[in-house]
């Protein structure tokens, strides 16, 4: 078993990025929080996020609320099961067009697109008078959502100090887990207003057109520019990034600009080595070829792609969707607002990610919190099999009795804990690390390797949906929660060997380590390192 050295992360901010990306610079005080043109940038690019959470945690809301609303009926269970899965469907198919369109169009021009399609959706489900326009309305916010959940981290990626990248790239979770907590309380707002949830999904359209003209000032990432030939531009975008971090931004920029290149400049050669040691070059395009056929690309393709499937198969959605139901199954009086403080614990325990990314790494974060994961899925699992319910009781059908036995109300509560337990533990961890996936990859095939994990992403979270209330109803609650639980844990083993730690590291540094291997032990000793040059 490889030795990963995990107790040399380091607890306090670092100084000194090392050769290459960002050099060595006394003067780069990184403690610096960054300066007003990173943050701008940061939270203009990050609406999307919060289009994102509020355009997936809305509907449950708006299900409830429809009633005969639309086709003058009632909506069938297939109504609701279509409505709800053609959007994570969509945003499936969107996530690797926008990929390609983000090499050929440009970072910016795919969140404008996305925008777009945001505000189409938005107001084409608030006028639509039939259930298949309404599926038609959900499937182009789908669009949307997965266009703008690949590009907002890779562009904040692009943009960010590396010592500040994680921390900028959570800073999409939180409008992500907070757009889902809005989405919560304007369901819960409107959910007594005849029509309100014309008003619940049209109102995504503001923020949307908002962002339209925020676009008008955002530049293009710098790494984009530089690979478009666009170096004066790129350097004057990489000065105002720095400005305020250092006396004088040359140094750094200059350094900048050369790792940019020499990284460009190797992968073409590996690229034109590759197409002529291998035949199925032909068949596909560069891009694709290389992460399929060139090791230190595909090793980046399968920790993202590992890491973003775990995300979503860890169960975690099926609370976002169903813990309404699972609430109101087990007789708690609100369960809507309960539900509201499984997405408040979310968002609140995203903030703490926010603090940790940068300081404690993502690698150890995934390692200390996923055993808690696991445990809090085994407790709840155990609490569920004491509950005690009509035997013909559906998951997803209220239940006919009206009170829960008096000896089911002890584990009720203790499923209550142990979710909060797993959502908040998730928060900290699985919820913002996958997103981290644009690091991983060389900036040749940066967009089309984030674009295919962000498609694994929606495909689980496709299944997840799809699958969990016949699972609950055919396995079991108990085994559905020990399956989920199993599966955090082969991720953990898949992490402990295959995820190395890229905190602090300059965004051309992270491709070094994949080079001969999966570089965990490479990184913990950079860790090491870095540990030594902390700031006092
Ligand atoms: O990282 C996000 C976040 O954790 C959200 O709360 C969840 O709904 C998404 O599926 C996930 O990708």
């Amino acid at each position: 078993m490889e030795h990963t050295n995990e107790d040399t992360a380091p607890d306090a901010p670092l100084i000194g990025e090392r050769e290459g990306a960002e050099p060595h610079n006394p003067s780069l005080h990184l403690r610096s929080f960054g300066n007003t043109f990173v943050w701008a940038l940061t939270i203009s690019a990050c609406v999307s996020g919060l289009l994102f959470g509020y355009d997936t945690g809305v509907i449950s809301g708006t299900l409830v609320s429809i009633d005969t609303d639309l086709s003058s009926r009632k909506l069938t269970n297939i109504d609701k099961g279509l409505i709800t899965s053609c959007t994570s469907f969509f945003a499936l198919v969107a996530s690797p067009v926008a990929g390609v369109m983000a090499d050929n169009m440009g970072r910016k021009n795919v969140i404008v697109v996305a925008d777009g399609l945001f505000t189409l959706g938005a107001l084409w489900q608030a006028f639509t008078s039939s259930v298949w326009g309404m599926i038609l309305g959900r499937s182009i916010v789908g669009l949307a959502i997965g266009g703008a959940s690949m590009i907002v981290p890779l562009y904040i990626s692009e943009l960010a100090p590396g010592h500040l990248r994680g921390r900028l790239v959570t800073v999409s979770l939180l409008f992500i887990t907070g757009g889902q907590v809005i989405a919560y309380l304007v369901g819960w707002a409107f959910s007594s207003t005849r029509g309100g949830w014309r008003w619940m999904v049209g109102l995504g359209s503001i923020p949307a057109i908002a962002q339209l003209v925020m676009l008008t000032f955002m530049p293009e990432t710098p790494r984009f520019l530089a690979r478009v030939r666009k170096d004066a531009d790129a350097r004057t975008v990489l000065s105002k990034v720095y400005r305020g971090m250092v006396p004088d931004t040359t140094e750094i920029v200059d350094g900048i600009m050369l790792a940019i290149r020499k990284g460009l400049l190797e992968e073409e050669e590996a690229h034109l080595q590759l197409k002529s040691s291998d035949s199925r070059s032909a068949l596909m395009p560069p891009a694709l070829h290389s992460l399929l056929f060139h090791p230190p690309h595909t090793r980046a393709l399968i920790i993202t792609c590992t890491l973003q499937g775990l995300q979503q198969l860890c169960g975690f959605n099926s609370l976002m969707y169903f813990s309404a139901t699972i609430f109101q199954r087990l007789h708690f009086s609100s369960p809507t607002l309960i539900s509201l403080t499984v997405a408040g614990a979310n968002f609140l325990l995203t903030l703490a990610a926010f603090g940790l990314i940068d300081r404690i790494g993502r690698r150890r974060i995934l390692l200390i919190t996923i055993p808690v994961m696991v445990v809090s899925l085994l407790l709840c699992a155990v609490a569920f099999s004491y509950i005690r319910s009509a035997p013909a009781d559906h998951f997803d059908v209220p239940t006919s009795s009206a009170e829960l036995p008096s000896a089911s109300r002890l584990p009720a509560l203790g499923i209550l804990f142990a979710l909060l337990l797993y959502v908040s533990t998730y928060a900290i961890g699985l919820g913002p690390v996958p997103w981290q996936q644009s690091e991983m990859f060389p900036l040749s095939v940066r967009s089309l390797g984030s674009s295919l994990a962000t498609a694994t992403n929606w495909g689980s979270n496709t299944i997840v949906g799809l699958t969990f209330l016949p699972m609950m109803d055919l396995l079991t609650p108990t085994w559905t929660f020990v399956s989920y639980a199993v599966m955090c844990s082969v991720g953990w083993v898949a992490i402990y060997h295959i995820y190395p730690e890229t905190m602090g590291l300059g965004l051309e540094e992270v491709g070094e380590l994949l080079k001969h291997g999966w570089g965990v032990k490479e990184s913990m000793e950079k860790l090491r390192i870095l540990k030594s040059q902390r700031v006092e």
